[in-house]
């Protein structure tokens, strides 16, 4: 399937702004995204930086101790903070779909695959149980599993993790939805598994034109399944662009650091050696740019004022006072 650049995004996300009740800072701070039908766009950061708030946000789904100050979100032409929570328990696991890490929190032990599957299809499709049966037994070909038809009568314990986790994707498609949130879905996988895993995902998004976020802090699975990336640093989205702009002319601090964390180029610690520090408490989140204390290149003006997402190429948009700086530059010269 060929993206459009002039389709109407599935999903659009408009300066969002989301914060717990007691803290004195916004977990997520005016953060826009969105996402065309049949692309990827992976949301990545360290732990902590507001992935997982955002597709909670997105599902409604969010801890009752959170509030959405203000923003927008709109998903296949629907506003998402406006509608009935009756609605929204009907887009989920029908048109807005998502996958996690662990498959066994969303499996339930006690049914087989069969029943859990035909389930999801009867709760929201006028069908008989023989025909969600067999729609079950469709998608369990779809996403490659041996013995389909036998399986339908096992039970969640009697598959291997990677097993699960097709079942997962299997669940999450099965009523084709328009987008699919998938948060850290091969993490807790081994490498070849997880490898099979992004490959699937990336198979049936072709042929489903299904748009996918992504959520990972693996730049890795970014480079697997992405067309878009946005990078998030506590709580606000500092860089975004297609996958070949953030990869070859990273521009933020923290996305340089992110692509200098990667093994083979330069990275000597593993994950993140390159940024020394954490991401700050909310208690101590800094008024200007929240990166301010952990950057190297940290000017007054950084602490001060936070610089806006602003425009330096073909959809690369980078929040840095710093910015645009050469494109020839290579890793370690920007670093
Ligand atoms: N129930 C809660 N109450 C207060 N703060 C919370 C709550 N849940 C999450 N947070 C805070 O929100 C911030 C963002 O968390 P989030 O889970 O979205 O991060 P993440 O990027 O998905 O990290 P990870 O990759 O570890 O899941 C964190 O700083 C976290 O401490």
């Amino acid at each position: 399937m060929t993206l459009s650049p002039h389709a109407a995004p599935v999903l659009t996300i408009n300066q969002l702004r989301v914060q717990f009740r007691g803290s004195p800072v916004t977990v997520l701070d005016n953060i826009s995204l969105s996402v065309q039908a049949g692309e990827t766009l992976a949301l990545v950061g360290e732990s902590g930086c507001g992935k997982s708030i955002t597709s909670l946000a997105l599902m409604g789904l969010l801890p009752a101790s959170a509030t959405i100050l203000e923003g927008e979100m709109r998903f296949a032409g629907e506003d998402l903070r406006h509608i009935s929570p009756r609605r929204y328990a009907d887009l989920r696991g029908n048109q807005l779909a998502m996958i996690f890490q662990e498959p066994m929190t969303s499996l339930n032990p006690a049914f087989t695959l069969g029943d859990q599957l035909s389930e999801a299809v009867m709760r929201h499709r006028q069908v008989s149980r023989r025909e969600a049966m067999a729609a079950a037994l469709e998608i369990l070909h779809k996403v490659q599993i041996p013995a389909a038809e036998m399986r339908l009568k096992a039970y969640p314990h009697q598959l291997s993790g990677g097993m699960r986790q097709r079942i997962m994707i299997a669940m999450a498609l099965i009523n084709r939805p328009q987008l699919l949130i998938a948060d850290e879905p091969t993490t807790a996988l081994d490498v070849t598994i997880q490898a099979q895993i992004l490959a699937l995902l990336n198979r049936l998004k072709a042929e489903t034109g299904t748009a996918v976020l992504m959520i990972t802090h693996d730049l890795g699975v970014v480079a697997e399944v992405a067309q878009r990336v946005a990078v998030m640093y506590a709580g606000q989205v500092v860089e975004t662009g297609d996958v070949a702009a953030i990869f070859n002319d990273p521009q933020h601090p923290y996305t340089i650091g992110l692509m200098a964390s990667i093994p083979g180029n330069g990275a000597r610690h593993g994950d993140l050696a390159t940024i020394p520090g954490s991401v700050p408490l909310p208690e101590q989140m800094p008024a200007g740019c929240r990166f301010a204390t952990r950057c190297p290149f940290a000017e007054m003006r950084c602490h001060q004022a936070r610089p806006p997402l602003q425009d330096i190429g073909v959809a690369h948009q980078v929040a840095c006072f710093r910015a645009p700086l050469e494109h020839h530059l290579s890793l370690e010269e920007r670093a």
